[in-house]
């Protein structure tokens, strides 16, 4: 018996994944630092030629990687620490108190453990909200539907800490979305009507136990972020790993300092492919459970989903056709509910053939 197959009886067999798609830890690790590092500090002291240059940075850092890194973010730390601290305790409490808040179909938003990404388990357990507090769309038979907010009861302070979290992590990645549209040449507030008042807006808290097969497994299968953009942080067991174009995975370097940020497939679509929406993954480990918290930025139910007009013209044909973003979370939640036994709706399916 060779040692995944002795590994392979300590877990459940939800959790593996097909050979081709397994980690390869070692290699990943020899390359840490090459994702950009943007340091924010010029744009937080209203520096005009300062902000320009980040603005730049974003471009290219879209353009070759779809990820990067943003430091000097005014964000404090001390909140980090306060969100961490009380979704570890969340977490720990035995599994029937916390599934007492499990997300459903119905009522997406709270506890999860058994998310499947393509169709395989991920080997994580999460805490979802709103940053709106709760969603309300229309469904296809017209009937409103109103989505609130879960809260534990344990601890008394998740609510709090997760709170003063979102208040200061949503202004900075408002302000990313600016840097983001300057960079493709547009107003800054070119996407700002999108979300004013209607955002889908979400934050996760990711807890990744311990796994003692982490070979077989990933924390979350290899994926693309759907939305807008994805603002993260991690704790310092490090364990995101991003696609390169070469298709090595390459490992980021984990700082608590940092905010990862990534564009996600409405970028694709808004820049025509100039800027890429890029596959990552979370490898686990034998030994720490790992700690991360993304937020979600998602426009509105509404939004039609479209090259932007200004970034097209003869050369530059446009490269999808039009779809509803609201049409399409609801397809992908329903397949991250149940293994449907296809691949989950995808932007390439909106793609244009030349
Ligand atoms: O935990 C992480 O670092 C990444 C999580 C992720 O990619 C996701 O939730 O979409
Ligand atoms: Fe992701």
């Amino acid at each position: 018996m060779g040692i995944s197959d002795v590994n392979e009886l300590k877990i459940d067999p939800a959790f593996v994944l097909p050979p081709e798609f397994r980690p390869k830890q070692v290699e990943a690790l020899q390359q840490l630092d090459e994702i950009p590092v943007i340091d924010l500090a010029p744009l937080l002291a209203n520096d005009e030629k300062g902000t320009q240059r980040i603005v730049e940075q974003v471009a290219k850092a879209s353009e070759e990687w779809g990820f990067f890194q943003v430091i000097n973010h005014g964000v404090p730390l001390k909140l980090l620490d306060d969100v961490e601290a009380e979704a570890l305790k969340f977490f720990s409490l035995p599994l029937e108190e916390k599934r007492k808040i499990r997300r459903t179909l119905e009522s997406p938003l709270g506890y999860f453990d058994t998310e499947l990404t393509k169709n395989v388990r991920d080997w994580k357990e999460v805490f979802d909200f709103v940053t709106r507090g709760k969603l309300e769309f229309a469904a296809p038979d017209g009937k409103l539907i109103v989505q609130e907010n879960n809260w534990p009861e344990n601890p008394p302070h998740l609510k709090d800490a997760c709170e003063a979290w979102k208040e200061a992590t949503v202004g900075l990645a408002y302000k990313l979305l600016e840097l983001l549209a300057l960079s493709l040449g547009l107003p800054a507030t070119h996407f700002s009507p999108l979300f004013d008042k209607a955002d889908t807006n979400f934050i996760r808290l990711n807890y990744y136990p311990p796994c003692p097969a982490p070979d077989l497994v990933l924390g979350v299968s290899r994926h693309k972020d759907s939305g807008a953009l994805t603002v993260l942080v991690q704790d310092e067991v490090g364990g995101l790993e991003v696609r390169r174009k070469d298709g090595e995975w390459i490992r980021i370097n984990p700082r608590r300092d940092a905010f990862v940020i990534n564009v996600g497939d409405l970028f694709q679509v808004w820049s025509n492919d100039r800027y890429k929406s890029v596959e990552h993954r979370v490898v686990v480990n034998e030994h720490k459970g790992r700690f991360s918290v993304p937020l979600f930025i998602n426009p509105g139910y509404a939004t039609n989903v479209f090259p932007i007009p200004e970034l097209l013209d003869a050369q530059h044909p446009p490269k999808y056709r039009e779809y509803n973003w609201g049409d399409f979370l609801q397809a992908r939640k329903t397949s991250n509910f149940k293994n449907l036994g296809v691949e989950n709706l995808q932007i390439s399916q909106f793609a244009i053939n030349s």
